[in-house]
């Protein structure tokens, strides 16, 4: 159980954990890669924790020395039959993106998460992937985890994708490296190019051609990787100290990349006083410091076009909109509704509990604000992103907000609480 009590001020100058897309993403790449690659500012988060045990579980030697991770790579075609069941915990960015990659296996493999991994959809991932050849069959005739999954053989397609889902574009991104021919993966709207920008970094052979993504198999070739601060970690103490008068916050070395920063553009929206410093380029991925100044906000209108900018930012974003003066509406959020848990039911639900005016939508919410934040005991339902939103509306309520069901914050931020202490004043 966490308990958090209102702040006067938000203050001083952190840095946040490594992004989770690309540490992810960083291992999986350099597991199919040829030779070493170092990792620098890798989330030890539960979530990449377990893209780590899954890698090893097909026969890749990852190594933690001192700060760094170190990969082994064995190339396109080294990976081994595990010998038993792979298990993703809560995370559905390794169970989707490693699936692309067993889709290129000969050997069986079956994979597995937590009860939350199981309730979401898999056959997002698993309808092209079956399409290009990969035998996938699972719970809910081969929509639900566990699924088996037995590839090879892959024949490259030609797909759009029907939702807008960096997951489901990797997947079959990752596939299309086993693939013969041109393995093509149309968006319509522009989801986070963490994979693209890696491949390209790894020598992968991928190409943008207007909103289509272009892979064909290619070899790789290990790298240094340094992970820049992930945004998404970043956002709850950016609203924090955004919403709070007085408060001066800077985050050192966040991941800017412009797929990720939709959080600065609405929080801006809302009045933010906001700036960027320090930016260069590493690995392909823009990193910089984020400067917030407190002040009052105002209410703002989101939505499906930005939706994919922001996605795990949705549940702190509605605490900045309690807070705001008018109303802010949040539309075209379907997706919300697949996460660890339902974002817009665990938002609305919780944020009543503590009097804050806020409605349901189908595919989203209404705020009205400004609100007088209350205390009591709120619930996580598991789920790290519901977890630290509601901790921030303590840092604002007029008694103590207690929040059970807390250890999941560890999915994705495991000092979340150490660093909430460091800038609270
Ligand atoms: O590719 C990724 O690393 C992620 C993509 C998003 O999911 P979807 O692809 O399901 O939108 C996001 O919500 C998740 O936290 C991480
Ligand atoms: C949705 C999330 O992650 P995943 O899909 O990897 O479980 C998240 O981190 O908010």
């Amino acid at each position: 159980m966490l308990r958090v009590n209102r702040v006067n001020k938000i203050q001083g100058i952190i840095a946040v954990p490594g992004d989770k897309s690309i540490s992810h993403r960083s291992i999986m790449l350099a597991s199919i890669s040829k030779g070493e690659t170092v990792i620098e500012n890798f989330l030890r988060g539960e979530d990449c924790l377990s893209t780590i045990d899954c890698c090893r579980g097909l026969g890749i030697r990852i190594e933690e020395e001192g700060k760094k991770i170190i990969v082994y790579g064995n190339g396109l075609s080294g990976l081994k039959e595990p010998e038993d069941v792979l298990n993703v915990g809560n995370s559905g960015t390794t169970i989707r993106l490693l699936s692309g990659i067993l889709a290129g296996q000969e050997f069986l493999t079956i994979i597995t998460g937590d009860s939350s991994i199981r309730r979401r959809p898999m056959a997002r991932i698993a309808t092209p992937l079956r399409e290009m050849g990969a035998i996938i069959e699972g719970r809910d005739n081969g929509r639900l985890a566990p699924l088996s999954i037995k590839g090879g053989g892959l024949k490259a397609i030609d797909y759009t994708l029907p939702v807008s889902s960096a997951q489901v574009k990797s997947a079959i991104m990752l596939a299309g490296l086993f693939a013969n021919g041109n393995t093509k993966v149309t968006e319509t709207t522009q989801s986070r190019d963490h994979t693209e920008r890696m491949l390209k970094a790894f020598g992968g052979n991928v190409k943008k051609e207007d909103n289509t993504i272009i892979i064909s198999k290619s070899d790789l070739y290990g790298q240094t990787v340094e992970v820049p601060g992930d945004i998404s970690s970043a956002a709850f103490f950016m609203v924090a100290a955004a919403a709070m008068p007085g408060s001066n916050l800077t985050i050192q070395k966040v991941g800017l990349n412009p797929t990720r920063t939709g959080i600065i553009d609405v929080l801006k929206k809302m009045g933010a006083d906001i700036e960027m410093e320090n930016s260069f380029v590493s690995g392909g991925e823009e990193i910089g410091d984020i400067i917030i100044r407190g002040c009052k906000l105002v209410g703002t209108c989101i939505e499906k076009e930005i939706i994919p900018r922001l996605i795990d930012e949705i549940p702190v974003i509605a605490v900045a909109a309690a807070l705001a003066e008018g109303k802010t509406t949040i539309t075209g959020a379907e997706e919300l509704k697949f996460k660890e848990s339902n974002r817009i039911t665990a938002m609305v639900t919780e944020m009543k509990k503590l009097g804050i005016n806020i409605t349901e939508l189908t595919d989203g919410m209404e705020i009205e604000g400004p609100n007088i934040i209350g205390g009591g005991n709120v619930e996580s339902y598991g789920d790290h992103r519901i977890a630290m939103a509601m901790a921030i509306c303590g840092l604002f309520a007029n008694d103590t907000v207690k929040i059970s069901n807390s250890e999941c914050i560890s999915i994705s931020f495991p000092q979340f609480e150490e660093r909430l202490k460091e800038i609270t004043l």
